[in-house]
């Protein structure tokens, strides 16, 4: 289990003893911060059942095991609970007086009229301990990951009003927390809100850049006119897809130089040998956007000697979960992850040293839960992401083609706007800008954990040197060069 810091514990406190306390408590911390425990250790002390409301099946999967190993009695109902299993849980539901101290449940399910059934006989013999909302930023249209499902469970509140709720997330800016105190129906009489900071100080942030062009030229050349040769002969230029071996080079080229340093250094290397770890076994996840491109990046890597394997929607579940496994028990290759966003919120390895975004993530909120994969044990990780004009043109592009809600859509629009502006920025600590993203006033200390407290002139040079230019890329636009690739990426 990884150290938290005595701030951390000491707050996780405050809230148990809030939710002990009967209070409606909204929790938003950040990512690694412990929220988990601050409604699992009050279902554990109090009488009756919790009701954990989670949207990912994943998460409720790894904390039902988590839970049950340490002898809890916990259960699941999802999309994926077998017959019996389900039945199992009902049936206790059924008696009023459950055996099951927490049972998770996705929104959809909570909205069904037979679930909602057997959730009164349970209420009515005051045995419905507590509700527990967990990443709560799903039920605002302003946030993220929207699910609309989400926006019927004020339904618990006018059913069972006096049924404590607690609700938890990562990240929900000022517009995001109001939704989800008003959906709920959150009681400002009793209720605790909890906005701790979401800085996580041992992450080191960095942004790389890159543009489409530099990518066919090793950077010794002579800046061949490429962007004018394009300009002559545009059709031949639209159908060019993005190549990702700039990236490649630049990802192993620093790998390779941390797998050096370990080696390097004797005292470093014994202790490694000591505890029996590989040199080699720097864990990591690397974010791509397409299915296609998972497989791809993995299999370079490992015609290069690094032990990666994709992960996304489009496996099957045996080999999704056998990969996640192994790359827990960091077994010999499987030490860094190619993944779409269906590796995210809930993923929680101790050791994760690095996380890198191949391309701009859809959203500041997602890019920042994948973030705070790393360094969940407190030391420090390094988050790198690759930034191009390109994509973030392509990132526009395939926002527009999603079915989204009205303001989902301004919301996400606005969120994908704050990543774009996030990578340009030259002249502020990466922390402080996430802080402030999620509202903070106070600029976070950076103890040069950024590329822009280590060598800002460098930065810059570096964003100049490596983006295309404005000019370059609206023409491109204009041609439509960056319409294309809208299949093959997991949207969830
Ligand atoms: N008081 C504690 N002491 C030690 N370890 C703890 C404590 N509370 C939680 N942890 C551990 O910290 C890790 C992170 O906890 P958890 O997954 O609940 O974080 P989280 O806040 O939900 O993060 P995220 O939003 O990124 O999912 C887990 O491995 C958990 O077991």
């Amino acid at each position: 289990m990884p150290a938290l810091t005595k701030t951390n514990s000491g707050l996780q406190r405050e809230v148990i003893v809030d939710a002990l306390d009967k209070k409606d408590v909204f929790v938003q911390a950040a990512t690694g911060f412990g929220k988990s425990l601050c409604f699992q250790l009050p279902a554990v002390i109090d009488h009756g059942i919790t009701i954990v409301i989670c949207p990912l099946l994943s998460l409720m999967t790894d904390q039902v095991s988590a839970l049950r190993a340490a002898d809890i009695a916990a259960g699941m109902i999802n999309g994926n609970t077998p017959y019996e299993e389900k039945t199992r849980l009902l049936r206790d539901l059924a008696t009023g007086h459950p055996h099951t101290r927490l049972l998770y449940v996705t929104p959809e399910q909570c909205v069904s009229e037979h679930f909602r059934k057997h959730l009164r006989v349970v209420y009515e013999q005051k045995e419905l301990a507590r509700i527990a909302v967990d990443e709560a930023h799903c039920i605002s249209e302003w946030g993220h990951d929207f699910r609309r499902s989400f926006k019927d469970l004020r339904w618990l509140r006018e059913n069972f009003p006096e049924v404590p709720i607690i609700c938890l997330t990562a990240t929900a800016t000022a517009q995001v927390r109001e939704d989800i105190i008003s959906i709920l129906g959150l009681v400002e009489a009793n209720m605790k809100v909890y906005t701790m900071t979401t800085d996580r100080k041992n992450l080191h942030y960095e942004v790389r850049f890159k543009s489409d062009e530099e990518s066919h030229y090793p950077s010794s050349s002579p800046t061949l006119p490429l962007q004018n040769l394009s300009m002559l002969c545009p059709l031949l230029f639209r159908l060019r897809r993005v190549p990702a071996d700039r990236n490649l080079v630049d990802f192993l080229g620093w790998l390779r130089s941390v797998h050096k340093r370990r080696a390097e250094n004797v005292e470093r290397r014994r202790e490694l040998e000591r505890n029996g770890e590989r040199i080699d076994n720097v864990s990591g996840i690397i974010y791509t956007i397409f299915r296609s491109d998972c497989e791809d990046i993995a299999a370079k890597l490992r015609s290069d000697g690094i032990g990666a394997r994709p992960y996304h929607a489009g496996l099957h579940k045996d080999e999704k979960e056998e990969t996640l496994q192994r790359w827990v028990n960091n077994e010999k290759g499987y030490d860094v992850i190619v993944a779409t966003t269906a590796f995210g919120m809930g993923i929680d390895k101790e050791d994760v040293r690095f996380v890198v975004h191949w391309q701009l993530p859809k959203s500041f909120e997602g890019y920042y839960q994948e973030a705070g994969r790393a360094g969940r044990d407190g030391k420090a990780s390094i988050c790198i992401m690759y930034y191009s004009r390109e994509d973030r043109d392509r990132a526009y592009n395939r926002l527009s083609k999603d079915q989204l809600d009205r303001n989902n859509f301004t919301a996400r629009v606005k969120s994908l706007q704050a990543v774009v502006d996030y990578c340009e920025n030259t002249e502020s600590c990466r922390h402080g800008l996430i802080c402030k993203y999620f509202g903070e006033e106070d600029v976070p200390e950076c103890d040069y954990a950024c590329d822009w407290h280590k060598d800002s002139k460098a930065l810059k040079k570096a964003k100049m040197n490596g983006l295309a230019s404005e000019e370059w890329v609206s023409t491109q636009r204009d041609l439509g060069a960056y319409n294309t690739g809208y299949d093959g990426y997991d949207s969830t």
